[in-house]
Parts: structure tokens; sequence; C-alpha cells
């Protein structure tokens, strides 16, 4: 199996050159774009890491996933979902089309960014060190790495530039669904500049194959929350590339602009993947044709 993995990530990386960094974060724009690796985390407790990878970086739109997990442990799924919809939207996932053209009364699922906003204000909390300490605290029981924390760098370089997300931040206080723009902004930016590693990601996707319960076999996640977010990352988690995903791959998985990709292939295994150079809709490249043949060698689609 590693030396399949190997040979895969090795196959890929070349591809890794037609892809582009997430320069629109400065500091995401400085890793090495041919850098990709994988960790794979089976429930029978293997655990096989192949390439060169940084060997961490941040969750960026992963983050979505743990929030919505969160927020409906917090509030429950009839208040999350009262602001927040369940449909894809067909566009880039920072696109204020949608927001505006069609005067919806709430961002159509939890998966694009103004979504994800009105999720992370739901969080627990009265301020924003306090909503970011419990959503790391989830992160930290689900990778078992101890050291999770915001990269200070990537949040400030994000913070600097994040005019689109200012103004998805603005709409939805327009539209009644948050209550203070700064600190649901602030949360969000530092949720996406969470810390992990490839495993950390397997580890967390094992946990949602799992229907909730970590490698340890202990409940974190109850298995109807585990279940919804699985169902978004099969609908939402690629972006507007999800319908071919899951066509090509069939694997609920989330990626983010940071390169890093977290599948979950129900009851078999988590995956952790990152390759910082991004197609045209922000996936990694290089991961996303991994997870393909991996998916297709291995018979991993749940269609
Ligand atoms: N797709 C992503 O990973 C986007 C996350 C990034 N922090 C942003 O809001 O633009």
């Amino acid at each position: 199996m590693k030396n399949e993995l190997q040979q895969l990530v090795e196959k890929y990386r070349p591809l890794c050159e037609q892809g582009k960094l997430a320069d629109y974060i400065p500091v995401l724009g400085k890793q090495d774009p041919r850098s990709l690796g994988i960790t794979v985390m089976t429930a029978d407790g293997q655990t096989i890491s192949a390439g060169m990878c940084p060997t961490q970086f941040t969750l960026q739109s992963i983050s979505k996933v743990i929030t919505l997990i969160l927020a409906i442990m917090d509030c429950g799924e009839e208040e999350v979902f009262s602001k927040v919809g369940m449909e894809p939207t067909g566009d880039p996932f920072n696109s204020i089309y949608k927001m505006e053209v069609f005067a919806h009364t709430r961002p159509l699922n939890p998966m694009i960014n103004a979504g994800a906003m009105v999720v992370s204000s739901l969080i627990k909390g009265d301020s924003i060190e306090q909503k970011v300490t419990r959503i790391i605290a989830l992160v930290k029981q689900l990778t078992g790495i101890s050291q999770v924390g915001v990269m200070e760098e990537v949040y400030e370089s994000e913070l600097e530039h994040a005019h689109r997300n200012r103004a998805l931040v603005h709409i939805i206080k327009e539209m009644d669904l948050i209550k203070d723009v700064d600190m649901t902004l602030h949360t969000y930016l530092r949720q996406c500049a969470i810390r992990v590693d490839c495993e950390g990601l397997a580890k967390i996707g094992l946990c949602l194959a799992q229907d909730g319960k970590n490698e340890m076999g202990e409940q974190i996640i109850k298995p109807t929350i585990a279940r919804l977010a699985k169902t978004f990352m099969v609908t939402c988690g690629m972006y507007n590339a999800s319908g071919e995903f899951a066509i090509r791959v069939g694997i609920p998985a989330k990626s983010g602009v940071s390169g890093g990709i977290l599948a979950a292939v129900p009851h078999k295994m988590g995956i952790g993947i990152v390759g910082p150079a991004l197609d045209q809709k922000g996936n990694s490249i290089g991961g996303v044709a991994l997870l393909t043949e991996l998916a297709k060698r291995w018979n991993l689609s749940i269609f």
C-alpha cells in the first residue's frame, strides 16, 4: 500500500506545476507548488503516509466542516438551518452573485463563505477568542494533535486582503443573520488559519467515516451530525466542482485553498491530502488527480 501511494504521488507531482498557488492570501503564495502528500488511515488501524508535503498547513475551507459540526452541537439543527440553507450554489466559494441577484434570505449552504460565517457566529462564546478556542478544542479532539493553533502569519495575511469576505459579512449582517460583523469575520478568518497536518486530516476523515467514532472507538460526534457533514461534503465540499468530483471520485470530501483535502470513505478509511497548487476552481490539482485514481483502484466510490 505504501509503495502504491508513493508511486501515485510521484505520478501526479508533475501535474502540480500546472496549478496555481492561492496567492490572494499572500503567505499561501509562498508555499512549494510541487509538494504533494497523502495519509490514509484505515478502519482496521493502519496509517500509511506518502509523498512530501508541508508538515503543517492551514485548514482554510476545510474548517467549514468542523464549525458546522460544532454549531449543530451548540444550537441544534433547527436553529442552524433556519439561518443557512442546504443547496449547492454552483458558484465559487466566495461568490456574492446569488446572495444579491436572487435576494435570498439566507446563504445557500454552510460550505460557501457567507454560509460559513453565519455558522461561525452561531458557535457559543462571548468573544472571538472564546469561539476560536472551542473550535480548536474540537480540532484537537478530532486530530489528536496537541499543538493545534492558529498560524498567525496566515491569519494576518488574509485579514489584510479580506475585502470580499468583508463584503459578504456585511451582506449577512444586512440580512439580520448575525449580530456582530467584526466578531464573525475574525472568528471565520482565524478558523481558516488553524494549523493541521495530513495525518490530522486523515483522522478527522476516519472519524466521519466511522459515523463519528474516532480510531479508538470513542463517539466524538453524534452519528446524525457526522452523516450531515458527509452529505454536505458530497454536495458542496469541492466548491463548484462538487458534481464532477462526485461522479469521478464519489467520496465525501472537503477542500481548502491551502491545498488540503479531507476525505471520508464510509466504514473504510479517512484520507488527508495536501498539495498547494490549485486548479481553476480552487481544489488541489495533484490532490484531486491522486484521489481520482485511488478511488478507481481501490473501488472507493460510495455510489
Ligand atoms: N476556499 C477556501 O479555502 C477559502 C478560505 C479562505 N480563508 C477565504 O475565505 O477565502
